[in-house]
């Protein structure tokens, strides 16, 4: 349910006496986000595009052998424009055009790293278990329209894009993933990341159309900084954050399609949580809107059949290596988050918490090893 809230922080805004508001934003957020002073030019064309623009910064201390490397990147949530019946190319010319029209005010704000939400060129069909027509919106990740669309846009705006979208992938007979392209501000695809682990819960079912990723935890050296994409239900798996993290990701993007029902109540911890224990930027991304589907379909539960898959709540948001966040955009509302950030402050973190150096990985690789084996012996002691 989308409910009346346009977000939790305009809930405390709105009802936490001002005295107390500093105090409870620093407990629950780890302070007030500092505010970026955005282009007057970019509020306006946000606001005349209809989507909302917020922009926070994190800072570092100053070092004295390291430059600050301070980075600004953009998170886009967004509805799908059109019913989900219209043509699937006149969808996907739609969902170009509104992005086009984001990513041009996020130029405006310096945005030096931009990041769309999970199988962004397409209503989120996976719910229907019907082939037709949702599996015509895959596209090749290194030559398809989108990724040759991302490609001019990342030229343009000396930007790198991160394009999350329904692979079809036609050296492997044609097998469909989930995966992020990741595309150079030079305009060279640098590659691409697919989703890990496929959910099995509700009405998600992602397993009736693509495969668990192959691609391991592949992180990207950018211009701007070391980047990875943890997609959806990879939030979940705290090894999964942590592998990427032990490639070296400096920022773990999250692109995900999640439904207010299922996953509202966790959406604010486990990024930030990931954020936390890797020492890194993490960056969740989430749809907005209701997407209704012409023919009804059931979750396998007894209940009445049903024409959409719930409420995506947005919400996007990023989490700093320190524990503090921004606040989430709407859940409501197409959406622009621009936030800079000192990747100085990873390290920084790392060597106030050493989460890195105390972690025992070898005795947790030995007993992983053991314990994956089909005649495991879980190590209980009895009286
Ligand atoms: N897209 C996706 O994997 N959604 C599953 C639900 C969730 O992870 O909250």
């Amino acid at each position: 349910m989308a409910g009346g809230l346009e977000s939790g922080e305009a809930g405390l805004e709105r009802h936490i006496p001002p005295e107390d508001l500093a105090e409870v934003k620093r407990i629950l957020y780890g302070g007030e986000a500092r505010k970026l002073n955005l282009p007057a030019a970019a509020l306006s064309e946000a606001q005349e595009r209809h989507f909302e623009l917020q922009g926070y910064g994190f800072e570092a201390a100053p070092e004295q052998l390291r430059r600050p490397r301070v980075v600004r990147v953009g998170l886009v949530q967004n509805k799908i424009p059109l019913p989900t019946v219209t043509a699937v190319a006149v969808q996907v010319a739609a969902l170009h055009r509104r992005i086009e029209a984001i990513v041009e005010v996020a130029a405006m704000c310096g945005v030096n790293i931009v990041c769309f939400q999970e199988a962004w060129t397409m209503p989120f069909a996976f719910c229907t278990r019907e082939k037709l027509p949702w599996t015509e919106f895959a596209e090749s990740a290194e030559d398809g329209p989108t990724t040759k669309f991302c490609q001019e846009l990342a030229k343009k705006h000396n930007m790198v894009v991160i394009s999350p979208i329904l692979e079809r992938d036609d050296i492997h007979g044609g097998t469909l993933w989930n995966t992020a392209v990741v595309i150079s501000n030079s305009g060279a695809v640098l590659g691409k990341s697919r989703k890990n682990h496929i959910p099995r819960v509700g009405d998600f079912n992602e397993s009736t159309y693509y495969m668990e990723g192959n691609t391991g935890h592949p992180v990207f050296q950018t211009q701007y900084g070391t980047i990875a994409v943890n997609i959806c239900y990879g939030r979940h798996h705290p090894l999964n954050w942590f592998m990427y993290s032990m490639n070296g990701a400096e920022i773990i993007f999250n692109p995900s399609a999640t439904i207010g029902t299922l996953s509202e109540s966790l959406w604010p911890i486990e990024a930030r949580n990931a954020a936390i224990a890797n020492h890194c930027f993490t960056c969740p991304i989430n749809r907005v809107g209701t997407e209704y589907y012409k023919n009804a379909f059931t979750s396998g539960d007894g209940g009445k059949a049903h024409h959409d898959l719930g409420h995506f709540y947005g919400s996007s948001y990023v989490a700093a290596p320190d524990g503090s966040r921004t606040p989430g955009l709407s859940r409501t509302q197409d959406g622009l988050l621009v936030v800079e950030m000192d990747l100085n402050l990873c390290r920084q973190v790392s060597d106030k918490w050493n989460f890195k150096m105390t972690g025992r990985y070898e005795m947790y690789a030995e007993k992983l090893t053991e314990a994956v084996q089909p005649y495991f012996v879980p190590n209980i002691i009895k009286e």
